[in-house]
């Protein structure tokens, strides 16, 4: 049995540029994989083609662990796609990673997975035929195949890796409630003036190691969206603005907010978040 790491990622600055035939949209985002991580136990049985296939344990109940798993749709299309004689694999997700929650867990899981079966099958496919395999099983899966700080374009699979510098942690803040990305994805056409963010500058910020330059330059179009008609994320956002000074930024479709935090008083400020949003999931995260 061999374990493998799913982490985490928050978005740095979302701009949604239009509206694909497709029903996706096309976007210009910062994306940065953060240490929060499911764990995923593999133990290949050994049986393989006929009668063999994936089978899924985990230990959170309102996880499918059928084909409704992400896990099993990458296996399916993973062997689609090679055509080798499927092999028989256990896994045991261990979630640790909010789900509906902004931070790409299903996704995380999904593309740790495809990467896992590929190597065991001697790295049979390129990174572009894994990307082009899993776009259409989650959006974030490519960016996780990478798993490095990246500008991403398209509706995800586009991605640049760039330099992250910043020598500062992630705190999480994750409401009970969740949002479905098709939801937030929906509402960006009630927007009548997004808020760009400024992705140029943040990259810059980025590179520099300038925090306040990053800081004022996040933007979430799919934040705007949900504000105009989800009362969950417009009573979270008030809140965060009213118990502390802080500058909190939606992560992805949501719900989790981000704040980055100096290293030397990240414990005491996620001891203080801690305390004032016992309701909520908090996580003391750094940057990988
Ligand atoms: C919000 C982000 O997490 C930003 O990183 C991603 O864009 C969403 O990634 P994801 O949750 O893996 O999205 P998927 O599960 O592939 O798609 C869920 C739904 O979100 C919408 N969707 C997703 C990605 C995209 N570029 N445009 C979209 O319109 C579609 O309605 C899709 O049916
Ligand atoms: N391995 C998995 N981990 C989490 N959820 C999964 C998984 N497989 C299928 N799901 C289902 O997919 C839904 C979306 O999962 P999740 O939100 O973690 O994925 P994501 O789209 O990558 O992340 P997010 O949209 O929150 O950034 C969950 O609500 C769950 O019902």
């Amino acid at each position: 049995m061999k374990r493998i790491e799913a982490n985490a990622k928050i978005n740095i600055g979302l701009n949604i540029l239009e509206k694909l035939p497709s029903g996706y949209h096309s976007l210009d985002m910062v994306m940065a994989p953060i240490s929060l991580a499911d764990e995923i136990e593999v133990e290949y049985t050994g049986r393989r083609g006929e009668g063999a296939d994936l089978i899924i344990t985990t230990n959170k109940s309102d996880i499918p662990t059928g084909e409704g798993n992400i896990l099993y749709k990458v296996y399916r299309a993973y062997y689609e796609k090679t055509n080798l004689p499927r092999e028989e694999i256990r896994v045991h997700l261990i979630k640790k990673i909010p789900h509906e929650a902004g931070l790409g867990g299903g996704s995380s899981d999904g593309g740790a997975f495809l990467r896992e079966l590929n190597k065991y099958h001697n790295n049979l496919l390129s990174l572009e035929e894994m990307v082009d395999l899993s776009k259409g099983i989650g959006a974030d899966i490519p960016f996780f195949l990478i798993n490095r700080c990246c500008r991403a374009k398209g509706i995800g699979e586009k991605l640049e890796v760039v330099e992250n510098n910043l020598e500062c942690e992630v705190i999480l803040v994750k409401p009970r409630f969740g949002v479905s990305a098709g939801e937030a994805y929906a509402n960006f056409s009630r927007l009548k003036k997004p808020k760009a963010a400024g992705i140029e500058k943040i990259l810059t910020g980025l590179k520099e190691n300038n925090i306040s330059n990053v800081l004022c330059s996040i933007e979430n179009h799919l934040e705007q969206g949900l504000i105009l008609t989800n009362g969950d994320i417009n009573e979270f956002k008030d809140r965060l603005l009213t118990v502390s000074d802080m500058k909190f930024f939606m992560s992805g479709s949501g719900s989790t907010y981000f704040t980055l935090v100096k290293r030397n008083i990240a414990q005491e400020t996620y001891k203080t978040l801690k305390n004032l949003f016992k309701d909520c999931e908090v996580y003391l995260c750094n940057f990988l």
